[in-house]
């Protein structure tokens, strides 16, 4: 059968997935990831019945790195049969102030992509590999970058400048915003499951590994939390979120630490795993009576909060409320905690709904609707790459 493979290097994740081309559009056959990569390693595929395929669980040192993943990744996937791969799809995180919509690779594309590797240490480089292997093995085979920044790339140069000289700005020193082809499948979704709703003002919170906030109106990006690297806005996994840069100048000058350890500080020990001293998942510090543990998760909320205020002021005035990935489509607890620093907005919980894995889980009271809507950038990327190679 005609497939195309998609494959999303996350901060702590490999997720891929393999459609069938048919006519109506890209139809899941396979969905599959590793994660808790460095921690507790598992790779796990199922078929679209729900078949499991694969579910094996490794050491933390031998899957310890994206790299390892991908390659544990790609040695099952060539045992697969019965497919003909027709595309690759890939997410690529960075797209630079330039790269505006989903393209076809070449390798002009991919040195420039690369360009932008410092801008995005975490995903980047994880993200290219796999495209540069699949050019190099198969080069027939075409390989379509989806970016993060995309989706936000209509916003105003009011919004995403920064004070900054504007020189800085043409250079490309502004705030793209992540986590794009998420909020492109949201709003799709919220038009299918809220269509009175959709087209108002609307704020999705993304919460993962990394995460991040978006501000939706009319179905498209106004405002987000993260800004000219992944590293703004919400406190994330390893990653501190929105922070006082003078905090960087002091660290540079006064502790001792090179460039290269400050950057390692932030992208990969600070965050909840800083700030808890133990876990930077958000399973193991919601499970542990560790205080450090209890404040981590305070500090997400109350930036989850501000993050709100910030996103509705954008929008001035809210509809509704989405929670999507790992943290908000998995955890009763902490959307319950987030639904109740947004009581004065007007958002109303309903407790069962809530537990019980419902779609809406506010009540009819409510005067901003909450939502639980899984993501799926996979299917958006697919959804992009076929109508690349399609297109004449
Ligand atoms: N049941 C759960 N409760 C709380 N957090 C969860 C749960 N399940 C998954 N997570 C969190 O989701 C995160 C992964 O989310 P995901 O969106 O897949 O991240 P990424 O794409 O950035 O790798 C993990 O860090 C984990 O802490
Ligand atoms: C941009 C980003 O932080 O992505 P992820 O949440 O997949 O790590
Ligand atoms: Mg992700």
């Amino acid at each position: 059968m005609d497939a195309i493979l998609v494959v999303n290097a996350g901060s702590s994740s490999l997720k891929f997935q393999i459609f069938e081309i048919a006519g109506t559009g890209p139809k899941r056959c396979i969905r599959g990831q590793v994660d808790g990569i460095g921690v507790r390693p598992r790779l796990a595929a199922s078929a679209a019945d729900g078949t499991v395929l694969v579910d094996r669980r490794y050491a933390p040192e031998v899957v310890d790195h994206l790299p390892a993943a991908i390659a544990e990744t790609r040695a099952w996937l060539l045992a697969l049969k019965g497919f003909t791969l027709r595309a690759t799809g890939h997410r690529v995180v960075h797209g630079g102030p330039d790269f505006a919509k989903p393209i076809l690779i070449d390798h002009d594309t991919l040195d420039k992509l690369a360009t932008f590797q410092e801008l995005a240490p975490l995903h980047q480089p994880n993200n290219l590999a796999p495209i540069r292997l699949a050019m190099e093995i198969n080069p027939d085979v075409p390989q379509v970058a989806c970016f993060d920044t995309a989706f936000h790339r209509g916003h105003a140069p009011h919004t995403d400048c920064y004070a900054l000289p504007w020189d800085y700005y043409e250079q490309g020193v502004r705030r793209y915003g992540f986590h794009g082809l998420s909020y492109e499948y949201i709003a799709e979704r919220l038009a299918e499951v809220a269509p009175g709703i959709a087209g108002g003002r609307i704020i999705v919170a993304h919460l993962g590994s990394g995460a991040s906030m978006c501000a939706l109106k009319d179905g498209r990006s106004l405002e987000t939390t993260m800004g000219f690297t992944a590293l703004d806005g919400l406190p994330m996994s390893t990653r501190p979120g929105q922070m006082d840069p003078g905090v960087v100048l002091y660290l540079l000058d006064h502790s001792g630490m090179t460039m290269g350890e400050v950057a390692d500080l932030l992208y990969r020990a600070s965050g909840l795993k800083g700030l808890s001293g133990t876990s930077g998942d958000m399973r193991d510090l919601l499970a542990s009576d560790d205080p450090r543990a209890a404040l981590a998760i305070n500090h997400f909320i109350h930036r989850c909060a501000l993050s709100t205020g910030m996103l509705a002021a954008a929008l001035e005035g809210l509809e509704a409320f989405v929670f999507t990935a790992g943290v908000g489509e998995n955890s009763p607890a902490i959307r319950a905690r987030i639904a109740e620093r947004l009581a004065w907005l007007g958002a109303e919980l309903d407790p069962v709904a809530n537990e019980t894995g419902a779609v809406l889980i506010s009540t009819p009271a409510s005067r901003v609707a909450l939502y639980v809507l899984p993501t799926d950038e996979e299917l958006m990327i697919a959804r992009h790459t076929l109508a690349l190679i399609t297109t004449p």
